[in-house]
Formats: structure tokens, sequence, C-alpha cells
């Protein structure tokens, strides 16, 4: 099987994973996964399609700069300047980017802060993170709608091989040096958000109680 082929399997199964989840809504979200470092090269999903759907159609193989690598009728996501940040600034090999409620919701409450910081969380050990104190930081960046602003906004936060940020009211995007690693960081992401909000609305409704 050529790597393209295999790299192409991986990032489906993702994707039909992160469908399961239902994180696609309204065609949001898009993936990538690292094909080639030299020249770069990434299959991205292709732009505007109800991702939560399983085609031949779903990537398209894209240079260092995000335009297609090979001739096709398919146009990359327009997000794609993201995933061509964090595969230029580090040893990533893929990238997920999806928007829920939660992610917006944390996004919106913390937006001001320009952070969001969870600690005393078991979960926080998916993050490579074991120490009892452990704290995980995800940075919060403003959604310009001109995507190379937001590109280069987004890189001020890719440093590391492996890492999450939030958008405001739009979603997060998170990396990991391979599929299994970008999909175990978005999952922890997840869980803390949800976990936070559910904990912040009971202890509001105790409040009033
Ligand atoms: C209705 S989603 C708006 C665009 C977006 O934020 C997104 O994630 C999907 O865009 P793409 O071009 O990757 O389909
Ligand atoms: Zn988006």
């Amino acid at each position: 099987m050529s790597s393209l082929v295999k790299k192409w399997r991986e990032l489906a199964d993702v994707k039909a994973e992160l469908a399961a989840r239902d994180w696609f809504f309204a065609t949001s979200g898009n993936l990538s996964i690292k094909v080639t470092d030299d020249p770069l090269t990434f299959l991205v999903t292709a732009s505007g399609k109800d991702k939560r759907k399983q085609t031949d159609e779903d990537f398209l193989l894209v240079d260092a700069l995000g335009n297609p690598a090979e001739e096709t009728h398919l146009k990359p996501s327009a997000e794609t300047l993201l995933h061509v940040e964090i595969y230029k600034k580090t040893n990533a090999g893929c990238s997920l980017h999806v928007h829920t409620i939660d992610n917006n919701v944390i996004s919106e409450l913390y937006g001001d802060n320009r952070e969001v910081v969870f600690t005393g969380q078991e979960i926080i050990k998916a993050f490579g993170l074991w120490e009892e104190d452990a704290v995980i930081r995800i940075p919060i960046i403003n959604n310009y709608a001109h995507i190379p602003t937001l590109a280069k906004e987004f890189a001020q936060h890719v440093n590391d091989d492996a890492g999450a940020v939030l958008i405001r009211n739009h979603g997060i995007t998170v990396w990991g040096r391979n599929a299994f690693e970008a999909k175990k960081f978005l999952e922890a992401c997840e869980f803390l958000f949800s976990y936070h909000i559910k904990l912040l609305l009971l202890k509001g409704a105790k409040a009033f109680a």
C-alpha cells in the first residue's frame, strides 16, 4: 500500500470517529495529515463538504503553501493555512479542527483572558503531563474572517509538536505527532470543556437552591 493511501485511510478513520461524536455541525471542521516532509505535502479535507459523509473526494493533497499538489477540481479547506503553519513550524503529523458547542462556550467565557487554564483533572495526563498539580493552558485567539490574519495570529501559539488553540466563537485546532496523539489531545480538550461547563451550571444552580 502506498504511503498516500495509508495516510488517506488513517485520516478517513479519524474523520469517521469524530463524525460519530457529531463534531462536524453544518459542514464545519477540517482535518489534515502529513504525507511527505521534503517537499512538504499533506492531505486536507475538501472545503464545504459534509464531513460526516465518507466519499472518494473527502481529501486532496496540498503543498507547503496549501495549494493543490495535483490536478483536481476540489478546493482545499478554507482554513488550510492554519494547517500549513503547524507543519511549517513543528514536526506534527496530524491536525484536527472542530467546532463544538462546548469549545465555543469555553472560548467565549474565557476569551477576554486569552487562555483557559485547567488543573486537578486526571485526564490532563493525556497531554503527557503526569504531575499531580499539572496545569494545561489553552490559548484563545480572536476569530478573524481574513484567514491569512487568523493564520498569523494562530502561528504565535504553534511552538510544539503537539498543542491546541481555541478560536473565539469558532472552534478548536489541535495537532500532534500523529493522528493518534492529535485525537487524544482533542478528546481530552473536549472532556475538560464539557466537564467545566457542567460544573459551572451545577454550581450556579446550587447557589440559587
Ligand atoms: C460552516 S463552517 C465555516 C467554515 C469553517 O470554519 C470550517 O471549519 C469549515 O470550512 P472548510 O472550508 O474546511 O469546509
Ligand atoms: Zn472552522
